[in-house]
């Protein structure tokens, strides 16, 4: 009987599971998830108080859009979930504005045709002349890598640099735009310098991928032109009812709080080691684990494996979720971020009422924001994380609501989280890391999959798609 492990209960974790669930052949008879910590969805983690608001600590929206976006809607569709989403359409301010904070001052970036042909603070030409520097600066068509600030910078100039792609790497990476790899984050951009000798010149004649999908759900998101969602309770809601869907399958077991500390993979079936002692004999591995973490687990047999998995970085986040009383939003959006060369500990604070109001609290007028710190700058920050004091970010959080946005209401609920290790860094040389990661697997043939935002693309909409991706190409079935 063929046996599958999934190590970590993460989304990554549970659409591994989900997807090998929907395979027609079922190639593997028995599932085994195994999550170290009680709870299940990983950084996923949504907390509705019995007054009606909802608090995202981590994740709290999906793109609608691209391959990716598009998959995580027909999962959704699949899961039944069509009547608890709740979408955010392209006319939104939430959708259409995004701002930084420099000079002390709320900038809105570019939007619209006017900001294309008229310079806006902080930059210092109109948007165009920076599109124009990329249509008349020389492509680089070696195929190395390159920090994402260098290339920005190079193509686009350094105004693009410093306060349109610095800012976007803290607000999706919580990275460093000059140590982030520009071939494994912005991979599309890099690829148009390198077959189109340029960003336009890729965007309009580079090859583009027609996504296709007879989902109603996608069908729907299209006309009514989501730009992004979640769910009436909050993105947990998607690992909640993938729980409850594996939990009604007779071959799948789900273990909680079992960590797994060992993989042997030097025989024909692989030996699962668990904290609990218990060793399960298994047929293939689908490790969703962040890369430190699964790298001590194999470092017995596979020495050179477990030293290129160490060498993927993460960063920690302090998130502090404020509500606030009445509805005190000065300009609606989906949020600032303050680039890194400003002087603020502050990365970013999300708008999270005007993208989704459903979440407000329900018998008062509300408010609620959230304010990231730390990232890559968390040590030189704040120092050593198992020290760090919360207090010192709520109350960083709730000075930057009152400096930045001019917001003087008081808090009503203030809850503040510190994420250790939550967002792994592509940083440059990632590309090399995973050349020799998959050589390795394949040279040695073994049965792993590694999966997961340690790898191919840390948001939740890529953890599932890959997900689906291996499960194919592991059971040879293609997946409708
Ligand atoms: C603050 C924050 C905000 C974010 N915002 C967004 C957003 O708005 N949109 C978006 O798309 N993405 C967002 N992301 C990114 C996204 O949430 C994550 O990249 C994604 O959820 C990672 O999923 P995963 O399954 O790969 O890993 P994880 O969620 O880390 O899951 C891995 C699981 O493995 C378990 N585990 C670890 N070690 C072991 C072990 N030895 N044995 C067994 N189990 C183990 C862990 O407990 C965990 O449950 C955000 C992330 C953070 C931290
Ligand atoms: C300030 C820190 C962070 C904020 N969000 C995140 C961090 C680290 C994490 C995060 N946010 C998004 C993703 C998924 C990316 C994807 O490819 O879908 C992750 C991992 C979504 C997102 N957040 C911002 C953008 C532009 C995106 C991409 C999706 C979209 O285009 O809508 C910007 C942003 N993030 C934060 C703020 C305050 C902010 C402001 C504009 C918080």
């Amino acid at each position: 009987m063929s046996v599958a492990a999934i190590l970590g209960g993460g989304i990554a974790g549970l659409s591994t599971a989900y997807y090998l669930t929907r395979t027609a052949q079922q190639a593997f008879k028995r599932i085994i998830l195994i999550e170290g910590s009680n709870h299940l969805g990983g950084w996923i983690k949504s907390v509705r108080q019995d007054n009606g608001a909802v608090f995202e600590h981590g994740p709290r929206s999906l793109r609608g859009s691209g391959q990716a976006g598009i998959n995580a809607l027909e999962l959704a569709e699949d899961l039944g979930l069509e009547s608890k989403i709740i979408a955010v359409p392209r006319s939104r301010p939430a959708a259409q504005n995004r701002f930084i904070y420099v000079n002390n001052k709320i900038h809105i970036l570019p939007n619209s045709f006017k900001s294309l042909v008229r310079k806006t603070e902080p930059f210092d030409k109109a948007f165009i002349r920076y599109l124009i520097n990329d249509l008349i600066t020389k492509g680089k068509r070696n195929g190395e890598d390159e920090t994402i600030y260098d290339f920005v910078a190079r193509r686009l100039g350094s105004d693009m640099a410093n306060y349109a792609i610095d800012p976007l790497c803290r607000g999706v990476y919580a990275g460093d735009a000059k140590q982030l790899s520009i071939k494994s984050t912005f991979h599309d951009l890099w690829k148009f310098e390198q077959e189109n000798g340029g960003i336009i010149k890729g965007a309009l004649i580079g090859e583009k991928q027609k996504v296709q999908s007879i989902s109603p759900l996608v069908e729907r998101s299209k006309k009514e032109r989501w730009a992004i969602w979640s769910l009436d309770n909050g993105i947990q809601g998607i690992p909640d009812r993938m729980v409850d869907v594996l939990n009604a399958e007779p071959n799948v077991e789900i273990m909680t709080e079992t960590k797994c500390t060992d993989l042997d993979l030097s025989g024909p079936r692989v030996k699962v080691t668990c904290d609990n002692s218990e060793i399960l004999e298994v047929d293939h591995v689908f490790s969703t684990l962040p890369a430190m973490n699964l790298s001590p687990a194999v470092s017995t047999n596979h020495q050179l494996l477990s030293s290129e998995l160490s060498k993927i970085p993460y960063v920690d986040v302090a998130v502090v979720n404020v509500e606030l009383k009445g509805q005190v939003m000065p300009f609606l959006g989906f949020g600032h971020l303050i680039p890194s060369t400003e002087n603020s500990k502050v990365l970013g604070i999300v708008y999270d009422s005007c993208n989704f109001p459903e979440h407000d609290r329900k018998d008062q007028p509300s408010t609620r924001l959230t304010c990231m710190m730390g990232g890559a700058w968390f040590r030189q920050l704040f120092g050593d994380p198992e020290t760090a004091n919360l207090d010192t970010f709520t109350d960083l959080a709730l000075e930057a609501v009152r400096e930045q946005m001019g917001i003087t209401a008081d808090p009503s609920e203030v809850c503040t989280t510190l994420q250790r290790n939550c967002i792994p860094q592509y940083v440059i040389g990632h590309s090399q890391v995973m050349d020799n990661i998959n050589g390795y697997l394949e040279s040695h043939k073994l049965p792993l999959s590694l999966l997961g935002a340690s790898y191919k693309g840390v948001s939740v909409n890529d953890c599932i798609y890959h997900a689906k991706l291996e499960v194919e190409r592991v059971t040879g079935e293609t997946l409708p």
